[in-house]
């Protein structure tokens, strides 16, 4: 397990994180997300001991990473792809790496194979693409076994058969009961590859939960109706108790009641649907929805038209329609000039 109690780093004025606390649990991908700046790298540092934290505690299994033993073979990490010296093959780096962490140099030969990199082993690392250094690193994070493993970014331009082969290497590790922490910005390929989500913003905890609760708790599901007579199914459903804002493509959409109630109460009052479709929120909509107020660094040019996952944008103004709040007590909305470090388009003219 790794363990953070109130762990909290300041770089002069800027507290890039502050006060973390949660606890990242074994047999599970457990997503680190946050918006640019949130203080997730300096948190990785932290536990890995690469920097001090000015309050708190991270340990690793029980103990701060400095009293590890041989530490690549309680922990590893892909922090940065190319921090490799160049002009060493990709064997010796490994092998330099499995002699000072007392590691048995046959484990160098068993992770270039399963990072794929046996066939370049032997070559100078400098000419790798990227996908070739991350697979690298990876090998580095790999090499001592360690039941806990922490990636920073790791699909960071790779291919999409590299991005797939990363996504099933992680549950992998998972499956086979390991610590797997992994920070990303990709939130199609984080909803497909991790089960658990910390999600923090300005340096504070804003989310510690399963991916599916965390959708559901930050996200807005309504089910999207069409009908030749749509002013009759509105009055049926408002009759109903559902709120129903109607689009101006002349679909409807309705909260507060499920497909299967829907479609029956309109059979039985004679109404015709052309159109009856739940829809499940992205992700990204609810990351977009629970991260907004916690953005450092915010484009002005603002989608006019459309709500966050795409959902066309009611008169109400904000996406979610007149009279309706978005999830996480409004802290969807976006708000103009809130957030220090506002990058103005001049183009916009905001
Ligand atoms: N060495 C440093 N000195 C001063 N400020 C720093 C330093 N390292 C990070 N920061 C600041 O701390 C905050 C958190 O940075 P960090 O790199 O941890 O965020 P992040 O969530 O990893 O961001 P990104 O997603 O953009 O990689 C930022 O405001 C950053 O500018």
């Amino acid at each position: 397990m790794i363990e953070l109690e109130g762990l909290t780093k300041r770089y002069g004025d800027k507290l890039a994180v502050d006060g973390l606390t949660f606890t990242v649990r074994p047999g599970v991908v457990t997503g680190f997300l946050g918006p640019n700046g949130a203080g997730k790298s300096t948190t990785m540092r932290m536990m890995l001991g690469l920097d001090r934290p000015t309050a708190g505690d991270v340990r690793i299994d029980g103990k701060h990473y400095a009293q590890l033993r041989d530490p690549l073979t309680s922990i590893g990490a892909l922090l940065e792809a190319k921090a490799v010296h160049g002009g060493r093959s990709a064997y010796n780096h490994l092998l330099c790496l499995a002699q000072s962490n007392g590691i048995p140099s046959r484990r160098v030969d068993q992770v270039l194979e399963t990072v794929g990199l046996s066939a370049v082993a032997r070559k100078r690392s400098k000419g790798f693409s990227l996908g070739m250094g991350q697979r690298l690193g990876i090998a580095a994070a790999l090499l001592g076994d360690p039941r806990i493993l922490m990636f920073d970014e790791p699909v960071n331009g790779l291919d999409p058969e590299g991005i797939h082969w990363i996504r099933t290497l992680m549950q992998r590790l998972a499956a086979e009961g390991r610590t797997v922490f992994v920070s990303s910005h990709l939130m199609s390929e984080m909803a497909l590859t991790a089960g658990h989500l910390v999600v923090i913003g300005q340096g504070k905890l804003l989310a510690d939960t399963s991916m599916s609760a965390f959708i559901a708790e930050n996200s807005r599901s309504y089910v999207t109706l069409r009908s030749p007579e749509p002013e009759r199914l509105r009055d049926l459903l408002h009759g109903a108790g559902m709120t129903v804002v109607p689009r101006a493509d002349g679909a409807l959409e309705v909260d507060g009641g499920d497909a299967a109630v829907i479609g029956e109460l309109a059979a039985a009052n004679g109404l015709a649907l052309h159109e009856l479709s739940p829809r499940q929120a992205s992700l990204e909509e609810a990351f977009m929805q629970l991260t907004a107020g916690a953005v450092e660094y915010h484009a002005h040019s603002e989608a006019r038209g459309t709500a966050p996952g795409g959902a066309p944008a009611q008169p109400g103004g904000d996406g979610w329609g007149a009279g309706r709040q978005a999830p996480g007590g409004g802290r969807g909305k976006r708000r103009r000039g809130k957030h220090r470090n506002d990058v103005t388009d001049p183009d916009q003219g905001a």
